[in-house]
């Protein structure tokens, strides 16, 4: 048994979170820049949290500028077993109204400006991304936005787009009659990648804003309305966020799915072929798995 910490990425409107005990914001150094922000650590409920505003405070980085393998790094770095996903999206389907959440179980990543793998030229790994969250995550997600009155949806796939300009109405049609995507967002890919190559479990809870521009009886996406729903979204997130700690509990086994061991069979490169430099960079990541290479 190891001990719990819960790390939670916020999204557009989710900048803090509340109740922590001797909270403070920290500063952490990766080697792969600095994150969007400082990070927010403290006790909830005798778990310790750690919270990472994905934009910034202000919100100053836009999707393709967003650090991810900054953000990931710095929240391996403060121990995080576990991260949350918090993300505006764009629906869809009727059904998933803005205000209601979604817990996202497939991506389909169409950005193509951003890094996306911690590993490269020297150090080669393929981790399995067949089942990119963690269901036992997505279950305790699912509880808390439940036990909130949310109205939540198990399951939906979200499309990454590169933005950070909107979808054309093809584009928006495409993605959901022709490849059936529920959700649409600008962030949860490469994050979600980076999070499985660092062996953390990661869940995804989408927070509806707006039915993108594919809705007849509703107007195209505008920052302007997001921001109205993102207002109320945000409640319901810290809502959500509270609950947590008590769901999952300080004292945590191993992943039931192996989240936390993704890396044991996916690292190809020889040990006598790897490079230094490469190995030093992952220490924080993938150390466990590189202890005495290099
Ligand atoms: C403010 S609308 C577009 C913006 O909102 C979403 O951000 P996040 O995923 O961080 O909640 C979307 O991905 C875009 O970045
Ligand atoms: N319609 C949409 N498209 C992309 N990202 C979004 N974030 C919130 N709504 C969105």
């Amino acid at each position: 048994m190891t001990q719990t910490t819960i790390g939670i990425i916020g999204g557009s409107g989710l900048y803090a979170i509340e109740g922590l005990e001797s909270a403070e914001w920290v500063s952490v150094e990766t080697p792969w820049g600095a994150p969007s922000d400082q990070l927010f650590t403290g006790m909830l409920d005798g778990v310790r949290m750690v919270f990472l505003p994905r934009h910034g405070r202000g919100h100053v980085h836009t999707p393709s500028t967003v650090p991810y393998r900054a953000n990931i790094h710095a929240l391996k770095a403060l121990g995080v077993t576990d991260v949350f996903s918090l993300s505006a999206t764009g629906s869809f389907r009727e059904e998933m109204a803005p205000g209601d959440f979604v817990i996202v179980d497939q991506f389909i990543d169409r950005t193509f400006a951003r890094e996306k793998s911690f590993f490269g030229p020297g150090l080669v790994a393929h981790v399995s991304l067949a089942h990119p969250t963690c269901p036992r995550l997505s279950d305790v997600a699912e509880e808390a936005a439940k036990a909130e009155g949310i109205n939540v949806h198990r399951g939906g796939t979200y499309l990454a787009m590169e933005g950070p300009q909107f979808s054309t109405l093809a584009e928006s049609k495409l993605y959901r009659e022709v490849w059936n995507c529920d959700v649409i967002g600008m962030t949860n890919m490469p994050e979600a990648k980076l999070a499985r190559e660092a062996e953390l479990c990661y869940a995804s809870v989408a927070m509806v804003t707006d039915y993108d521009c594919w809705h007849p009886d509703h107007d195209n996406v505008e920052v302007s309305t997001i921001v109205q729903t993102l207002l109320g979204n945000a409640d319901k997130a810290r809502g959500l966020v509270r609950r947590l700690p008590g769901l999952l509990g300080a004292e945590r086994a191993p992943c039931p799915h192996g989240c936390d061991r993704a890396l044991e069979a996916a690292i190809i490169t020889g040990t006598e072929h790897r490079d230094a430099e490469m190995v030093r960079k992952l220490g924080v990541v993938a150390g466990r798995m590189l202890s005495g290479a290099g």
